[in-house]
């Protein structure tokens, strides 16, 4: 296992937010988190990434608690792209450097300055690397986050919906990198996404997060007609197009 998560349970004020979730995940896995508005996933993806302290349970990775790692320690080993992000003003091509910046030791590489060009080439950024993160459009930029991310070259990914702001083509064309660079990199990532047609064609494992707990976690096999009617709480039916699942509200 390269993730544990065991019993995390957080609280922001009185009520808990996540109650007793345990799941974990391999090299290879690209998870999505699925659920309601206000389910908790985001807050998941925080307790994880250490951004929040749970208030039971642990997360290790690769066996280590990351409670007891330092903060560069984390950012080596998890890449965090968060839902809302700043927009200082850097060039696209620093804003990915930082990625670099929980491995370099002294000074910029060679070997960071071809990490970035190479992440820029792979998500068709090159023609903006001069350019400034305010002058970008809403998915440009989500772009580049996703690009600081892979620059980072972490074990595990984090990504709280980073196709919100992408048109159909970007969405696939992320998705597909993301996909590519799980398997080839045999890193593991855990990804938040609303849209459960790109999660069923993307994705090789789901956790459902209802009631503040996982209503169900596992492969193809969970994502049923019932399961995901009982969790967003309306008909659904999941059928295939092409040996593509999908899946339709009626
Ligand atoms: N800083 C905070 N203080 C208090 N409550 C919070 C805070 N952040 C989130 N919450 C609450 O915790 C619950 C879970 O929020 P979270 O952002 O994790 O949900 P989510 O599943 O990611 O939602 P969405 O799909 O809308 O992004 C919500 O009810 C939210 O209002």
């Amino acid at each position: 296992m390269i993730l544990e998560v065991d019993g995390i349970e957080f609280r922001y004020i009185s009520v808990p937010t996540l109650k007793d979730v345990s799941f974990s995940l391999k090299r290879g896995e690209l998870l999505s988190v699925l659920g309601n508005n206000g389910a908790g996933k985001s807050t998941l993806l925080k307790c994880i990434n250490r951004i929040l302290k749970p208030q039971k349970g642990t997360a290790y990775i690769e066996k280590r608690d990351i409670a007891k790692l330092s903060r560069r320690e984390v950012a080596q080993k998890m890449g965090y792209v968060a839902q809302r992000y700043e927009n200082a003003r850097f060039t696209v091509f620093d804003a990915v450097l930082l990625g670099r910046k929980p491995h370099i030791k002294w000074d910029v590489t060679k070997k960071d300055m071809d990490i970035v060009n190479r992440v820029l080439e792979k998500l068709n950024l090159q023609q903006f690397a001069l350019r400034y993160l305010d002058e970008l459009s809403g998915g440009e930029l989500q772009k580049v986050v996703i690009a600081r991310a892979l620059a980072q070259e972490p074990q595990v990914l984090l990504l709280d919906e980073p196709t919100s702001n992408l048109d159909l083509k970007n969405q696939i064309e992320v998705l597909r990198i993301l996909k590519q660079t799980v398997e080839e990199e045999n890193i593991a990532a855990i990804v938040i996404m609303h849209d459960l047609n790109l999660s069923l064609r993307f994705s090789n494992k789901f956790l459902l997060l209802k009631d503040k707990t996982i209503f169900a976690c596992g492969g193809m096999e969970i994502m049923t007609s019932k399961n995901i009617a009982s969790v967003y709480g309306i008909p659904i039916a999941v059928e295939k197009f092409h040996d593509i699942p999908v899946v339709v509200p009626l």
